[in-house]
């Protein structure tokens, strides 16, 4: 029996690890930046587990440059973080704060001193509240206060910066922010939700227009990709299942992508699904050098017309690992993703810009090292995954691992730990786990150790 060949990865291949800015800077109001929707969010009573706020969480604010020195030990050579967009622009238009700028130029010209590439969303949920207040993403001028901000961040860095995104998952802003409204800004209105899905999309395109007239290297949009499998091969459980899909894995990277949106979502929005001008699609559809995938499960789907608004439930695999937020692990979805991706459209270049799992770690031996045995296991079979897909011919370059620390989770507040790095909220004491070790051994062979 021979022993099998190493998984070995391309050289160029980018190897680092995701966060955003809401989530793990901290000092929100700091130095001149105005609130965002995520900061009114989270001190509105019961819309946060726990009542947990981000005005401290990771202080990588004031952390950053030890931060960094961290990435560093741990071998990544790219590292993808978002931009707090009322950082620079605490309006959201109009007057610059320079000392928002001069924070991401320093972050930016620390990670290259350590040979870390950066990778930089322009929007990961944080939008201005002063914007929010003028209606935000339902309001059609957003497309233009996008682009105007997104121009002031290329100017500065696109001559370090290699790796752009436009926006972090419009799907989780439109579903999440409008039309269950469990996240900022926090409403449940269908006809809101679609509304706001396209102005998102339209933003993304014009941030790219306006890239293109000044910008030298690469731009592309992330998206979450939860594959959908039928309960059963009945007629209901394959339309609810081709609905689940057109809601969350194609409403947005067909308008990107090819300029349209599918049919099923005339059906599923039913009287609140608009007729867009063409003009709009002409503007989101804007070529892009890549898409960015954020994976971490799949959905199994049966037909529930009880369901709202997709009439479409998931069904639980119950012979499967869950995380604690309740996703299935599966990285069989992972590769089935990626073909998915290269055959239906046309094999574009791919990041894993995000991927990974929270799983209550196991009470902690003393020691230096925390150890994490299902998070290693995740990162190592999902890793695998990539290069099965990449086997397959899928045009993958980069790997990020969701998420860098342990962080603020959104609407489930501190209650959930993704970290590869563990992270203690009252010392701020950062401690690697055993999935840090386990990352860090596959950057360096390049593959070999997974
Ligand atoms: O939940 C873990 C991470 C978040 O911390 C990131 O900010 C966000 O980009 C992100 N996206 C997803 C998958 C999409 C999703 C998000 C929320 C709820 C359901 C699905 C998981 N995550």
């Amino acid at each position: 029996m021979t022993k099998p060949a190493p998984i070995l990865f391309p050289k160029d291949f980018l190897w680092g690890c995701a966060t955003s800015a809401y989530q793990i800077e901290g000092s929100p109001l700091a130095d001149g930046a105005g609130p965002s929707v995520w900061h009114r969010f989270s001190h509105t009573p019961g819309r946060v587990q726990d009542g947990d706020t981000a005005d401290v969480t990771c202080d990588h604010y004031r952390r950053w440059e030890s931060d960094v020195d961290l990435m560093h030990s741990l071998g990544l050579n790219s590292y993808r973080f978002s931009i707090a967009w009322g950082r620079v622009l605490p309006e959201g238009t109009g007057r610059i704060n320079a000392a928002g700028l001069d924070f991401y130029e320093r972050l930016v010209d620390r990670l290259l001193s350590r040979g870390i590439q950066p990778m930089v969303t322009l929007f990961h949920w944080d939008l201005p509240a002063a914007l929010d207040d003028r209606g935000g993403w339902l309001n059609r001028d957003i497309a233009q206060w996008f682009a105007e901000y997104a121009d002031v961040m290329f100017r500065r860095l696109d001559d370090r910066v290699n790796y752009w995104t436009t926006l972090n998952e419009p799907w989780v802003v439109a579903d999440g922010g409008y039309m269950h409204g469990v996240l900022a800004p926090g409403h449940r209105n269908i006809f809101e939700a679609p509304r706001a899905a396209h102005h998102l999309m339209m933003a993304h395109g014009a941030a790219v227009q306006a890239y293109r007239a000044t910008g030298r290297n690469k731009i592309g949009l992330v998206v979450n990709i939860e594959p959908k499998y039928a309960a059963s091969q009945s007629d209901a459980d394959c339309a609810a299942t081709r609905r689940a899909e057109a809601y969350m894995n194609r409403q947005y990277l067909e308008p990107a992508l090819l300029g349209s949106y599918p049919e099923e979502l005339h059906e599923v929005f039913g009287e609140a699904w608009p007729q867009w001008p063409a003009a709009d699609l002409r503007l989101i559809k804007q070529p892009l050098d890549y898409i960015g995938v954020n994976y971490y499960t799949r959905a199994v789907v049966r037909s529930d017309p009880t369901s709202w608004p997709l009439k479409a439930t998931t069904v639980k695999q119950k012979q499967h690992t869950h995380m604690e937020t309740g996703w299935e692990v599966y990285p069989q979805g992972l590769v089935d993703t990626l073909l998915w991706i290269k055959d239906q459209y046309g094999n574009p270049p791919v990041y894993i810009t995000e991927n990974g799992a929270c799983f209550f770690d196991p009470p902690q031996v003393e020691g230096p090292v925390l150890e994490d045995p299902l998070r290693v296991d995740y990162l190592r079979k999902h890793i695998t995954a990539v290069h099965t897909a990449m086997q397959r011919g899928a045009d993958i370059r980069g790997y990020f691992a969701w998420s860098l620390f342990d962080n603020f989770e959104w609407a489930f507040g501190f209650s959930k730990r993704f970290g590869i790095v563990h992270m203690n909220y009252e010392t701020l004491k950062r401690t690697l786990k055993s999935s840090a070790h386990f990352y860090s051994k596959v950057i360096a062979s390049n593959g070999a150790a997974l």
